[in-house]
């Protein structure tokens, strides 16, 4: 492994008037990674990126590509492509000649052009579509022309800014699957851009979970799903029943509702202001545990959805908890709840997040 980061943003921020679109980020990403900036709209994905591929001038701090200073260089001499969402193809050449296009330009032998231009097509699996113009494929088809395009000149860095987004939900299931093989095959850096958790969580090496200009949290997808470290991410990250409330002695008072068993916390002192997170997936309805924490609650809906079915459970009037249950746990659709039952669940001590 090259311990030099493939991309290093130090002390980065961007202005706008007085507003700070991207804030003071420090950010290393290392070469081979596939590395997701996640966040709401206008948290700063795009700016950052922009930045690093030279479209946008940072108003403080420095953009490493390799260890080189590149703040001052303009993107044709960034070793770094860019996908955009909207694919930029041009109509009037083919599939292999929109792949060639910027690879002619740098003035490579024709056979050479034509052997890594096949190579791409080969890799994005549209060798077959090879003549075809751009406007007669599908999206998927042309986000894979874009593709092929960014990389058939091997850049170290590849950034994405929201590249599946126009695709519909199970095309874009599928493309997400394969960008990630691609990028494992060519083994070169990818950024993505995405406001999708799920996008990110599946395609990650690593995720910087950004908020209002600021990264919150940077780690593996597990460590932000499963350790967010701020509400924020928590929250963001997902349905994950954030309930507010006071820690005392290995429980928490929550505001309107009852106590909640949590364990013992040795980092939050008696009297401290919290928020309690157990994701919907890590509350049991059955098949308890011993040491599990448990409470009741009335079943105020039930939504099915094919492989899970999940439940509204009122704690306590205005304090709802979301349950989710594979649908192998009650099968038949009699032995699921409809509503207005009185239910027992549980949960592992260490799968409820405190957050101080
Ligand atoms: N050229 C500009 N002039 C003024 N403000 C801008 C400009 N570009 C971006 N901003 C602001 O900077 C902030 C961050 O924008 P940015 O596009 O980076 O967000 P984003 O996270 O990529 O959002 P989205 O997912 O909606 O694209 C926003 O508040 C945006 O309005």
């Amino acid at each position: 492994m090259d311990a030099t980061p493939a991309v290093r943003l130090d002390g980065v921020s961007k202005q706008f008037g007085d507003s700070y679109a991207v804030h003071r980020l420090d950010l290393d990403i290392e070469a081979g990674h596939f590395f997701s900036l996640l966040g709401p709209s206008g948290c700063g994905k795009t700016t950052s990126l922009r930045m690093i591929g030279g479209f946008s001038d940072p108003t403080e701090g420095a953009v490493l590509l390799a260890g080189e200073d590149v703040t001052a260089l303009p993107p044709n001499k960034r070793n770094v492509n860019t996908v955009f969402q909207s694919y930029a193809l041009f109509d009037h050449l083919s599939v292999a000649d929109n792949v060639g296009f910027g690879l002619k330009r740098t003035g490579v032998a024709k056979a050479e052009l034509r052997q890594r231009v096949g190579e791409m097509l080969e890799l994005v699996q549209l060798s077959g579509l090879a003549d075809r113009k751009p406007r007669t494929l599908s999206g998927g088809q042309r986000q894979r022309v874009a593709l092929a395009r960014a990389l058939v000149n091997r850049p170290a860095v590849l950034l994405l800014d929201e590249p599946l987004a126009a695709l519909d939900l199970k095309l874009r299931r599928q493309m997400q699957v394969e960008l990630k093989q691609i990028q494992r095959e060519v083994g070169i850096t990818f950024v993505f851009v995405t406001h999708d958790q799920d996008e990110a969580l599946t395609m990650s090496d690593r995720i910087a979970v950004m908020n209002e200009g600021r990264i919150e949290q940077c780690g593996t997808p597990e460590d932000v799903y499963e350790h967010p470290a701020s509400r924020f991410v928590a929250s963001f990250m997902g349905t994950s029943n954030l309930m507010g409330g006071t820690y005392r002695g290995g429980q928490v008072a929550l505001d309107g509702g009852p106590a909640l068993p949590v364990g013992a916390r040795p980092g939050i002192a008696d009297g401290t202001a919290v928020s309690v997170s157990v994701r919907p997936e890590k509350i049991w309805l059955s098949d308890f545990e011993p040491g599990m924490s448990m409470l009741s609650g009335v079943i105020r809906e039930t939504v099915y959805s094919g492989p899970t079915t999940t439940y509204l459970i009122e704690l306590a009037p205005g304090v709802t908890l979301s349950v989710l249950e594979q649908n192998t746990a009650r099968a038949r659709m009699e032995d699921r709840w409809s509503g207005g039952e009185t239910v027992e669940f549980g949960w592992r001590p260490e799968h409820c997040l405190v957050l101080a």
